[in-house]
């Protein structure tokens, strides 16, 4: 980790989070460290099978370690009733990988962006705050009132984003965010997610197996393989100059134009 990420304050993090699957031999993960800082941006990587959507399922307590645990500002954070969980699930929210499927159909846009004030029991005039999340994702605020399938893929997907970010979260989490996207609409959503960051100090973890996002979002970096950090720093050394034989194959996998 670069000395920036670990002098921000820890808001979330993994301590030899280990998870095996049942009929596995070999653990999905195996005894991994994370830490996300206030504001900062974090890259997880990896080849396929490497324990990327494990990590993300156990750091949302959606799963239970088998070893090791997530704490949010030092506090533990075990799987459980949805109520017991509303604490974190209010600080730490989900940007979904594709949006078309997380909005439900039929409900309006106003209703799908408040909905998590609503079942998190988020006091205040949820009326007023989907007008500014639209405003602050590029929406014009009479979106409210039309369906998720009026939009464009780019355009649900800032509608998702103004969900994630109605509790005031203080992580995102975003597993493969851009990916459901033409490759046209990516680098907006992608600049989007930074400046939003930038704007309300939300720090993000970001799963992606697209190293040019990765480059162009976040500052920090970690190489899953296997279930194990293979390697972990800023984002710039890793890609420029990795240490570890898998981030090596990882980079070498890209064409240089897409990392440039
Ligand atoms: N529910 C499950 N039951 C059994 N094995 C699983 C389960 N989920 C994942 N695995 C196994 O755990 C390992 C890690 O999988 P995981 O999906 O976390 O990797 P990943 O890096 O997210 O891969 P991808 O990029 O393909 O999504 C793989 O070997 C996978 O086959």
């Amino acid at each position: 980790m670069s000395p920036e990420l670990v002098s921000a304050e820890p808001l979330l993090a993994a301590r030899g989070l280990t998870r095996r699957y049942r009929g596995s031999d070999v653990p999905a993960l195996d005894g991994v460290d994370l830490v996300v800082g206030a504001g900062r941006r974090v890259a997880v990587v990896g080849e396929s099978g490497a324990g990327k959507s494990t990590l993300t399922r156990l750091l949302l307590a959606l799963e239970r370690p088998d070893a090791g645990e997530v704490t949010y500002r030092g506090r533990p954070v075990h799987p459980g009733r949805p109520r017991s969980l509303h604490w974190f699930r209010r600080a730490v929210q989900v940007v979904p990988q594709d949006p078309g499927r997380s909005l439900s159909p039929r409900m309006r846009v106003g209703e799908a962006v408040a909905e998590p004030l609503r079942c998190l029991r988020v006091a205040g005039d949820h009326r007023a705050r989907v007008a500014e999340l639209l405003l602050a994702v590029g929406l014009d605020p009479d979106a409210a009132t039309r369906l998720p399938n009026e939009f464009s893929g780019g355009q649900r997907q800032r509608i998702a984003l103004a969900r994630a970010l109605a509790p005031r979260p203080e992580v995102l989490i975003a597993d493969e965010p851009v990916s459901a996207l033409d490759a046209a609409v990516r680098l907006q959503v992608v600049d989007l997610l930074r400046e939003v960051s930038d704007a309300e100090g939300v720090a993000l973890l970001v799963v992606s197996h697209d190293l040019g996002v990765v480059a162009a979002l976040c500052s920090d970096v970690v190489v899953l393989a296997g279930g194990r950090v293979a390697e972990a720093g800023p984002t710039d050394r890793v890609l420029t100059d990795p240490v570890s034989r898998e981030a090596h194959a990882l980079v070498a996998a890209v064409p240089r134009l897409v990392l440039a």
